[in-house]
């Protein structure tokens, strides 16, 4: 028999329940029929509710799945119950560049807030004075004087690149058959390396030991567990708090990890005296270390000390570049490695092109790489084809609302480019899914009967536009140019016929940035050398 208090709780519970029903069922037709943007197209199910993005960007699918729904209902999808994800160019300017007379979209702080327990950064602070301030910090380290400055350093790590791959290639004496190499683990070692040594004045010696420091392993992990969190934002903000504590250990113990580690380093290269032309002599020189409570205070407060950043700001913005400045610029490596391999034509023009212009290696600079008009194209060929950062780069239409592409919307609609599916629009690139470098060069882009001639090229915008525009854009271009250049300079490299001599990029898993596997190529040395 229920006594009369359980059977009152029973009852309690039943109206919750059936309560939450009905304002879930309530809340899907609101999104479906009363939604100002219930006239845009795309699935039902993406309409009714942010659960299927959620679920798809958990499952590192999210690229993928928005390119099929642009290519199914077009340049414009609606792809939550408030966010439309646009393949039409004309929505980068009128999303990332500022408008004049128009409020800026800031970046959403469903993709770009900072974790629960780390401090804001130069990626995640909105667009306004505090991130202005922090960027101007930062900026001296990635200029191109300062660039001239870090060739030997870059240089070196190739160098080392260069020697540890002719080891193997000399140790296992098939110079006929060739040797076979995981070249992601060597491409990402590098650009780790590098990335170590110009925030930290501490390489990570992936090179030199021939294997991932332990942090990058936490780095894979971080990456993940962080796409995880936004798919709980995507769901339902308000229980982010909570659900957070509901990841699995290894996540959160991942993102702690990766910040603790970080944080560490920072203060061991704050210890040193050092006048060597890194990302941290830079915000040293512009202005040093600011007292935290000038930020914490109000906006009055916050001009005293222009240029510098809080120790807040640097463990939070360094931390986020460890990933944001390797990551991105193996993936490009790999993505071109990948393409170069798979088409033997472009990868023939691009040796000649290195080997006659160079007699030795070490005539390789870079300030003769920038000219190079087959290098220059094939990067530029990897950026559209294999965007680093292929996820749309999500922003928010202000108060009040906005047009965007023509279109008006409400205050807080979340829009975003979706980078990966514009590049690949066979709406806008002849031949969309070929690896053609020749769509870059400038005999194709002059002659009016060229097959290219309707290529829209500045739809591809790999690293971002406006204020919020990638800050290391030139760094990445120069390593890219330097390794690319001393691969085809020391190596024949063939594809492998190996499980992971494929690349598939479409079946790649992406969180924000994409998860690499490993990748086979084989590798001789040439036969003039
Ligand atoms: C191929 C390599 C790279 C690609 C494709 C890339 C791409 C991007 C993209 C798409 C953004 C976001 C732009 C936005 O929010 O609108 C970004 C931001 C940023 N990147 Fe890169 N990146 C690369 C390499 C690097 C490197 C090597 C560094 C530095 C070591 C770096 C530092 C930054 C910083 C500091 C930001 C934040 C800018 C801001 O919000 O003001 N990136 N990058």
């Amino acid at each position: 028999m229920f006594s009369l208090t359980e059977f009152s709780i029973w009852r309690a519970m039943l109206l919750a329940a059936l309560l939450s029903i009905f304002l879930v069922l309530s809340r899907i037709f609101y999104n479906l029929y009363l939604n100002p943007l219930r006239k845009f197209p795309g699935p039902v199910h993406w309409a009714a509710s942010a659960i299927p993005s959620a679920v798809s960007l958990c499952r590192g699918d999210l690229v993928h799945d928005v390119r099929k729904l642009h290519l199914k209902y077009g340049d414009i999808v609606r792809v939550g119950p408030n966010s439309l994800s646009f393949t039409n160019p004309d929505a980068l300017r009128d999303i990332m560049v500022h408008r004049p007379g128009h409020e800026t979209f800031q970046k959403d702080g469903t993709w770009w807030d900072v974790i629960p327990g780390q401090a804001e950064s130069v990626v995640s602070l909105p667009t306004g004075r505090d991130h202005a301030r922090i960027r101007r910090a930062l900026s001296a380290g990635f200029t191109e004087k300062t660039l001239i400055a870090q060739e030997s350093m870059l240089r070196k790590y190739v160098d080392l690149l260069v020697a540890k791959l002719k080891d193997i290639v000399v140790a296992e004496g098939k110079q006929d058959k060739g040797s076979i190499v995981n070249i992601a683990d060597w491409y990402n070692y590098t650009t780790f390396d590098i990335i170590g040594d110009l925030m930290f004045a501490e390489s990570f010696d992936c090179l030199r030991d021939s294997q991932y420091h332990p942090w990058i392993t936490v780095i894979f992990e971080n990456l993940r567990a962080i796409a995880y969190l936004i798919s709980i934002r995507l769901m339902y903000r308000p229980l982010e708090t909570m659900l957070f504590t509901c990841l699995p250990a290894k996540a959160t113990q991942a993102m702690d990890d990766h910040y603790s580690m970080s944080c560490k380093k920072i203060h061991r290269r704050l210890g040193l005296e050092t006048s060597r032309p890194d990302i941290m002599a830079s915000v040293l020189q512009n202005g040093g270390i600011r007292d935290e409570k000038a930020t914490m205070t109000g906006s009055k407060d916050r001009n005293p000390g222009e240029g510098s950043m809080t120790i807040n700001e640097i463990e939070g913005s360094f931390t986020t570049l460890i990933i944001a400045g390797s990551e991105t610029t193996a993936t490009s490596l790999i993505g071109s490695t990948n393409n170069l391999v798979n088409n033997p034509d472009k990868l023939k023009k691009l040796v000649d092109e290195i080997r006659g212009t160079f007699p030795t290696e070490k005539d390789i600079t870079l300030s003769q790489l920038k000219d190079l008009p087959y290098l220059n194209a094939v990067i530029s060929e990897t950026m559209r084809l294999c965007p680093p950062v292929p996820v749309g780069l999500a922003h928010l239409v202000p108060k009040g609302g906005d047009t965007v592409c023509g279109h008006w919307l409400p205050g807080g609609t979340h829009v975003s480019v979706a980078t990966y599916a514009l590049h690949r629009d066979p709406a806008r690139f002849y031949e969309s899914e070929k690896f053609l470098p020749e769509r870059w060069l400038a005999s194709s882009i002059e002659d009016s009967s060229s097959v290219f001639k309707d290529d829209v090229r500045n739809a591809v915008q790999a690293f971002g536009l406006g204020k919020r525009q990638c800050l290391g854009m030139q760094l990445a271009y120069a390593e890219l140019r330097l390794i690319l250049a001393r691969m085809a300079w020391s190596f024949d490299m063939e594809r492998a016929e190996t499980r992971d001599g494929l690349y598939p990029w479409s079946e790649l898993r992406t969180y924000q940035l994409l998860e690499k596997r490993p990748f086979d190529i084989i590798l001789r040395e040439p036969a003039s050398c």
